[in-house]
């Protein structure tokens, strides 16, 4: 039997990539994979664990098949590398930092997929945004618009999409997003 997809998205700034990473030993003992993401990311940027490549780079690798998703946002490529589909062939799951823009696709590949969508109160959206640094203003702020188009639009409330609150602690949400999976990431639930 396959393993489940699991599909973290929310708005940059929303605690994706801090939740993965605190929540990845669990998982893995929970027999959930994380993958790393491919991303055209400039190698001088802090932040997540992702393989960063140039632009040529990433339309070569997804041009020969090495994405099993791919989108792009914020100016940036995304590639989630094909080797999922043998974890999830071997039973495993996996976790994934997905896009709310690419849901409806993703979907159409994985039909079992678990949508998981991170939220967080408005105010502390920009304040986390800009405390992490990554981005100059200007790109906070297209952020942050970009996040009121998916609040607009109501597209991605059309299918059953589990939300995990990450406006308190970090560690709390953690326990939240593990609760949901031990009942939701089991086999026979696909
Ligand atoms: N629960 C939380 N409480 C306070 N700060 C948080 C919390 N979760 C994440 N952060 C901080 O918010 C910023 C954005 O988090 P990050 O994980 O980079 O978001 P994303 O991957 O969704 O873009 C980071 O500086 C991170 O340390
Ligand atoms: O369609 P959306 O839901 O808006 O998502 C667009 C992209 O933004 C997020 O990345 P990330 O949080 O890494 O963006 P960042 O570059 O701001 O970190 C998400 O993981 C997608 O790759």
């Amino acid at each position: 039997m396959g393993g489940r997809l699991i599909y973290l998205m929310g708005p940059s700034g929303s605690g994706k990539d801090s939740l993965i990473e605190a929540a990845r030993k669990p998982l893995r003992a929970g027999n959930c994979e994380v993958v790393r993401r491919v991303i055209t990311r400039s190698a001088e940027s802090v932040g997540e664990d992702a393989i960063e490549v140039s632009r040529e780079e990433f339309e070569r690798r997804r041009a020969k098949g090495d994405f099993a998703l791919s989108w792009q946002a914020h100016g940036l490529s995304y590639g989630i590398p094909v080797r999922i589909d043998q974890w999830l062939a071997e039973g495993r799951h996996v976790l994934i930092n997905g896009s709310r823009g690419h849901l409806t696709e993703a979907q159409l590949r994985y039909p079992t997929l678990l949508p998981v969508l991170l939220t967080v109160k408005d105010e502390a959206l920009r304040e986390r945004l800009l405390r992490r640094g990554r981005e100059n203003p200007a790109e906070v702020e297209a952020r942050l618009r970009r996040n009121g188009l998916f609040m607009a639009d109501d597209s991605i409330s059309n299918i059953q999409i589990r939300r995990l609150d990450n406006s308190g602690d970090l560690a709390g949400t953690v326990a939240n997003l593990l609760k949901l999976l031990s009942f939701s990431a089991k086999p026979d639930r696909t």
